[in-house]
């Protein structure tokens, strides 16, 4: 049986990350960075396409499995007739290459265990020439290479392309395998010893998560969510992905397969908001300075994603030979919705590098400079129709969300100048601008019969993000307009509690065939509206249940489907963490340690 998406849990090194199944299998891993090609793509076809399991003799699952409590370490344990054996997977902190350690522990009984590596680089197409050298397996291919080391030494024999092992342990014996990656021209990296290498990833992460500063309810799931964004981040730029996976599907069989391995500016600012909100500023100044390399140049050529380092051109394509998660095709390598124009960026960029200021997070001579040449384009750009925060694959369209986004840009800009006032600005052209997107918004895109904001000018058709206008302060909570959108946007949108995006029926919004999931972040926004309209126990009622959709430990995908009751989507994916994070702060952020 192949995996559900709800089977795997997430180790990295904040460069790349791995997913691993309850089978012990590693059956995601793109290396040296998240938008590399993969050595193991298992995910997305069979194992043929790549994997390295290591599992007791016989076993199918594991019996039990957890992270060790506040770090990024994952135990997974099996009892047998024979014993119980303890398989620890982590990636340690990247010193020159990147590694994956996989430790099998004897707790007791005498256990004998199996390891299958099958290396299948550039998403399971190169079949690597594997050698030995140095009393270890060292495998290559083309631009990759990828030693193979064990401690104490096993044995292992190659058979239909795979390297296999087999080992007894018993109580106290602990074996430590090590796969370790770098560019085939490049002389072999230090080896690290997995052993130190375990005790100081432990100490790293625990010593990042003592920072956190929630302290309510649910405090392990809102540091998982925090330890899962900062394994998002890709440290040597700051640049965070939206997930480190592509092609899990939103609809099981579906074609809404994409590549999230990428850097978006919305889900990344809206990552900062939570990191900032939750104590950590080194990361949020980390993703600020990526922002303003990235942004850096014309204001009009403003991309809404970028790659790990800023990269422009993210040009997507199909990988033929992999048949997809459960057979949904195609999947997708790159994002075509990178040459999208989506006005609501704009107004999530200059909110948040407004918020930067307002933290505390020091400031850049160049910074303001750029976020008026960016008002300035928005100013003569904030008319055109776009594609919307959903990016959606139709015609442009006068999205309500992406104009309140243009009038909460030039709020944020006056509003900095007003408190501000040696700057210096256009500051009566974003005033103008500002009142006038109001106006607009108020008239075009509010539906006085049913009392609801709606998706775009002149339909009648509804959008979660509508969720937001009180959040971000386009109207206060009471404004029966506002309540009006919630209750309209819930009765439509969420018929059993959980929101979905917008809808796929009667509209041509979105014209690709499949349905619309419950989008897990809209589902906390949903939550948060709740709250600020003082509906404060729904609103509770609510976070409890989106909790309990996290994984066993403690992830969670894009979507989820109540009817098959899975997750759906990229996964894990910053968006929907950042959404529980954020609802918890919202909720309970004011609850002190006990
Ligand atoms: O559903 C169509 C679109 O789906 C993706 O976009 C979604 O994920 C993005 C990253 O988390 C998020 O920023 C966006 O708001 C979501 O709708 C996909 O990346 C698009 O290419 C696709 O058209």
């Amino acid at each position: 049986m192949h995996p559900r998406i709800e089977d795997y849990a997430l180790i990295g090194d904040q460069q790349t990350a791995a997913l691993v199944g309850r089978d012990g299998s590693v059956d995601w891993l793109c290396l040296p960075r998240f938008d590399s090609p993969a050595c193991f793509a298992k995910l997305l076809g069979t194992e043929d396409h790549g994997h390295w399991r290591i599992a007791p003799r016989g076993a199918q699952v594991c019996t039990r499995r957890a992270y060790r409590p506040d770090t990024l370490v994952l135990d997974s344990e099996w009892d047998t007739p024979d014993g119980t054996v303890r398989l620890t997977d982590f990636m340690p902190q990247r010193d020159r290459a990147p590694d994956l350690v996989r430790i099998v522990e004897g707790l007791d009984g005498r256990v004998t265990v199996r390891g299958e590596l099958r290396l299948r680089f550039d998403y399971g197409s190169i079949v690597p020439w594997m050698r030995r050298a140095e009393g270890h397996r060292v495998a290559v291919a083309g631009p990759d290479s990828v030693w193979l080391r064990s401690h104490p030494q096993v044995h292992t024999r190659g058979k239909d392309y795979a390297t296999h092992s087999e080992f007894t342990v018993e109580k106290g014996d602990k074996v430590a395998f090590v796969l370790t990656w770098h560019p085939s021209h490049h002389p072999r990296p230090r080896f690290v010893d997995p052993f130190d290498a375990l005790e100081s990833s432990v100490a790293d992460w625990r010593a990042w998560t003592g920072q956190c500063r929630y302290h309510g309810p649910h405090r392990d799931t809102v540091v998982r969510s925090l330890i899962t964004l900062k394994a998002l981040t890709y440290a040597p730029t700051g640049g965070i992905v939206a997930a480190p996976t592509t092609s899990l599907p939103e609809t099981m069989g579906g074609v809404r397969n994409w590549d999230y391995r990428y850097s978006w500016l919305r889900d990344s600012t809206l990552t900062l908001e939570a990191l900032l909100a939750a104590g950590y500023h080194e990361e949020a100044e980390a993703w600020r300075d990526w922002l303003l390399r990235a942004v850096a140049g014309d204001p009009a050529d403003l991309q809404i994603m970028y790659g790990l380092s800023g990269e422009r051109r993210l040009p997507e394509y199909e990988l033929s030979w992999l048949p997809g998660f459960h057979g949904s095709a195609p999947v997708r390598i790159g994002n075509e919705a990178v040459r999208q124009f989506q006005l609501d960026v704009y107004g999530e960029v200059i909110d948040s590098l407004t918020l930067a200021r307002s933290s505390g997070l020091p400031v850049k001579s160049h910074m303001w400079r750029m976020q008026c040449a960016l008002m300035e384009f928005l100013r003569s750009a904030w008319r055109q129709p776009d594609k919307g925060l959903w990016e959606v694959r139709g015609r442009r369209r006068h999205f309500v969300y992406s104009k309140v986004m243009a009038w909460v840009a030039a709020d944020r800009a006056v509003r900095v100048m007003e408190r501000h006032p040696g700057l210096e600005g256009n500051l009566e052209g974003w005033r103008a601008m500002r009142d006038e997107v109001h106006r607009e918004v108020c008239e075009r895109g509010y539906d006085r019969e049913r009392n609801t904001f709606t998706q775009y000018y002149g339909s009648s058709a509804l959008d979660a993000a509508l969720l937001l206008i009180p959040r971000v302060g386009f109207l206060p909570p009471d404004d029966p307009r506002v309540t009006g959108t919630i209750d309209a946007v819930r009765a439509e949108l969420a018929p059993d509690g959980l929101m979905r995006r917008y809808s796929t029926e009667g509209t041509d919004v979105d014209p690709l065939p499949g349905k619309e999931g419950t989008f897990l972040v809209c589902s906390f926004w949903l939550a948060d509206a709740l709250d600020l309209i003082g509906r404060r126990d729904e609103a509770r009622e609510l976070f409890e249940r989106l909790v309990g959709l996290c994984n066993d430990v403690g992830l969670l995908a894009e979507e989820y489907d109540p009817a098959t009751d899975r997750l759906l989507g990229n996964f894990p994916q910053a968006f929907s963490h950042l959404g529980l994070v954020g609802t918890a702060l919202a909720l309970f952020g004011s609850e002190k340690a006990g």
